[in-house]
């Protein structure tokens, strides 16, 4: 992996404000790069308001790296990520970094049947839904831009309540009703490290992942099956395949894989080769390991 090392400080934007699952995953990926000293200098955690604002923020190279979710175990992908990393130029994934998340039910209610409204980031609320339907039928629920945006919006009412993680409610002082109200247990999040293209170096060639996306040239029968079918005979595995509407017209796609090979393979030097008279626009995103983090890693 390559890191910025040039400078004497490094920033990181991820989605604010602090406390968020973001800022989870930011952190633990500071720790780690101090760890192995890949980078000697000050690592500065810079919030950002949104998702898209974070990815913006390297492209403009105002923070060295932005940490964004990209994909949850129960709700999928996070679509806003997608789109900017289609839309923005010069992006590269450095690393991906699995966190486990554990939602709470954050507020001063004394009892569930006092909660009328339930604010939290819209991946969070899908992630507790069941639990929601199931002890609070009466709340309302409403989105906000990050888990701990949810948690400025509580102030000491009896009757509303955010989902955030146990590390946001301690570091606002407020209380939590309910843990792990998550509807499955292991719930865990896939983040990217994304850096600019041109800043951070080549990506390693030990890497084991690899993300693109395209575009087909026509909505045609096979369209779509011909690109994968280069990635089947080459024995290239996808670990997964995602699509998302051009936004140009409607039922028009980008196709996004995850692909369990590095970009420098051999392999893979002959498929994208090979896919590139199926394609009309591909994007390759970069080429990086996963982290897999345990609990008692995150602070
Ligand atoms: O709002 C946050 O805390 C985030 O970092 C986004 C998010 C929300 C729910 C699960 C994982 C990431």
């Amino acid at each position: 992996m390559d890191i910025i090392t040039s400078s004497e400080e490094m920033n990181i934007g991820y989605l604010g404000p602090p406390g968020t699952y973001s800022e989870q995953a930011a952190s633990f990926y500071l720790n780690w790069i101090k760890g192995n000293q890949e980078f000697k200098g000050e690592v500065i955690l810079r919030p950002c308001p949104t998702i898209a604002k974070a990815l913006q923020a390297v492209t403009v190279q105002e923070v060295n790296l932005a940490v964004v979710p990209v994909e949850n175990s129960i709700e999928g992908s996070v679509s806003m990520t997608m789109d900017n990393l289609w839309q923005l130029e010069n992006l590269q994934i450095k690393q991906a970094l699995v966190l486990p998340i554990n939602h709470c039910l954050i507020s001063c209610a004394t009892k569930l049947e006092d909660i009328e409204i339930v604010y939290s980031h819209p991946q969070a609320l899908a992630q507790c839904q069941g639990w929601l339907g199931k002890f609070l039928p009466q709340a309302n629920l409403s989105a906000t831009s990050s888990t701990t945006q949810a948690l400025e919006k509580l102030g000491k009412s009896p009757t509303t309540a955010a989902i955030s993680s146990e590390k946001a409610a301690q570091m606002y002082d407020l209380p939590i009703l309910s843990d792990r109200i998550n509807d499955y247990p292991d719930n865990c999040t896939r983040f990217w490290v994304v850096a600019p293209e041109s800043g951070g170096g080549s990506s390693s060639s030990s890497s084991t992942h690899t993300s693109l996306a395209f575009s087909v040239p026509a909505n045609i029968p096979g369209a779509l099956v011909k690109v994968l079918q280069v990635f089947a005979d080459l024995g290239i595995n996808l670990s997964r395949i995602e699509s998302r509407p051009t936004k140009r017209s409607l039922g028009e796609y980008l196709f996004f894989l995850d692909i369990e090979a590095s970009v420098f393979s051999s392999l893979m030097t002959t498929a994208l080769k090979n896919i590139s008279i199926n394609v009309e626009i591909l994007k390759i995103f970069g080429s990086y390991t996963v982290l897999t983090v345990d609990s008692d890693k995150i602070k």
